[in-house]
């Protein structure tokens, strides 16, 4: 059943952090709130956890009206970026804390922490404190933690925003892996349009306090709604009066029908790719990123200072510059 969210809006004074949101959150997905900061994607989660209210508007989540039901009792499981962990407990501790403010009989706290701590592989953490363990490890209890009252919904904001790439990147994998084995509707935070892209069923764009689009990671990349959301999505470069991914253009040492055509004024190497630009000869055009390989570089025997001509490649997405 998921979330459901209708006409909900939010101001701070003046200041209006979110603007008439209507969105569905599919209920057992993996749904990323995507924008750039300050777009008003953690006051949307917030909201939803209940712990901000909205000037107007309702939420439902499975099938529930929460709009006025306090946090405590939305049975949300919520992870921050700075996990506030309790320092004096054990890892095993931590984690068994929601179940037994709920008073759980004592074998079944044991056996559900020994479960959640094998799903996020801190079995043999279990008996250090919270500052015995890297900042993933404790991310991962922290999910552990939130998981343990078994929610209807897993809120996560930018839970892994404060790790180092490498790291992010293993975490991410291990979500999608986690999210696969349990199921639970969660709905997670991030700026990183590859974070979201790599890991969500579905994304929702946010920008400005309104929602831009919302799609599967295939719908925005193919069928970007606006030029924000293909911009947000990855470099762009403008090709006549659309807008267009570098890599998406179609590039040509001899004469064909193209929208520009120019020397190529820029070459840079960097790694296995070439970055190009070319200066249309019709001066109403701006100069043109194009993205090649090494390998198609060398097989159309581009050179810097070539004459070329550029059009977009076949069922390339593009939008109307504005
Ligand atoms: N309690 C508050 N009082 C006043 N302004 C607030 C408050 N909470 C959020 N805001 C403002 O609302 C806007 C949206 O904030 P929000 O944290 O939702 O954005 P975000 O998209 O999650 O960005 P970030 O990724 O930087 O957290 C921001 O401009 C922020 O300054």
């Amino acid at each position: 059943m998921g979330i459901e969210i209708v006409g909900v809006n939010k101001s701070f004074g003046d200041f209006v952090a979110l603007s008439d949101i209507d969105l569905s959150i599919p209920g057992g997905g993996l749904t990323a709130l995507l924008g750039p900061s300050g777009g008003g994607k953690s006051t949307l989660l917030r909201i939803i956890a209940g712990l901000e209210t909205a000037d107007s508007g309702t939420i439902e989540i499975e099938g529930r009206d929460t709009t006025n039901v306090p946090a405590q009792r939305r049975n949300v499981g919520f992870v921050f970026q700075h996990y506030a962990a309790f320092k004096h407990m054990t890892v095993a501790k931590n984690v068994a804390f929601g179940l037994e403010i709920r008073k759980r009989p004592k074998a079944e706290i044991a056996r559900r922490v020994a479960e959640l701590l094998e799903l996020v592989h801190l079995e043999q953490f279990a008996h250090r404190l919270p500052a015995q363990l890297s900042g993933g490890q404790r991310q991962r209890m922290a999910l552990a933690r939130a998981l343990a009252i078994e929610p209807s919904v897993l809120l996560l904001d930018e839970p892994f925003g404060a790790l180092d790439a490498k790291v992010r990147k293993e975490l991410r994998d291990w979500l999608r892996r986690l999210h696969d084995g349990v199921h639970v509707t969660t709905v997670f935070v991030t700026h990183d349009q590859e974070e979201a892209l790599e890991v969500a069923d579905t994304i929702v764009v946010i920008n400005d306090g309104r929602i831009e689009q919302v799609g599967t990671p295939d719908d925005l990349y193919d069928k970007p709604a606006s030029d924000f959301v293909l911009g947000f999505l990855g470099p762009v470069t403008t090709l006549g009066d659309r807008l267009i991914r570098p890599h998406d253009i179609e590039i040509s040492r001899v004469e064909q029908a193209a929208v520009v055509d120019g020397p190529i004024t820029r070459w840079t190497r960097v790694g296995f790719e070439i970055r190009l630009e070319v200066t249309p000869i019709d001066t109403r055009y701006a100069p043109v990123q194009v993205s090649v390989t090494r390998t198609e570089a060398h097989a159309l025997g581009l050179h810097p200072g070539d004459h070329v001509w550029l059009r977009p490649a076949v069922g390339a997405p593009s939008v109307v510059s504005t």
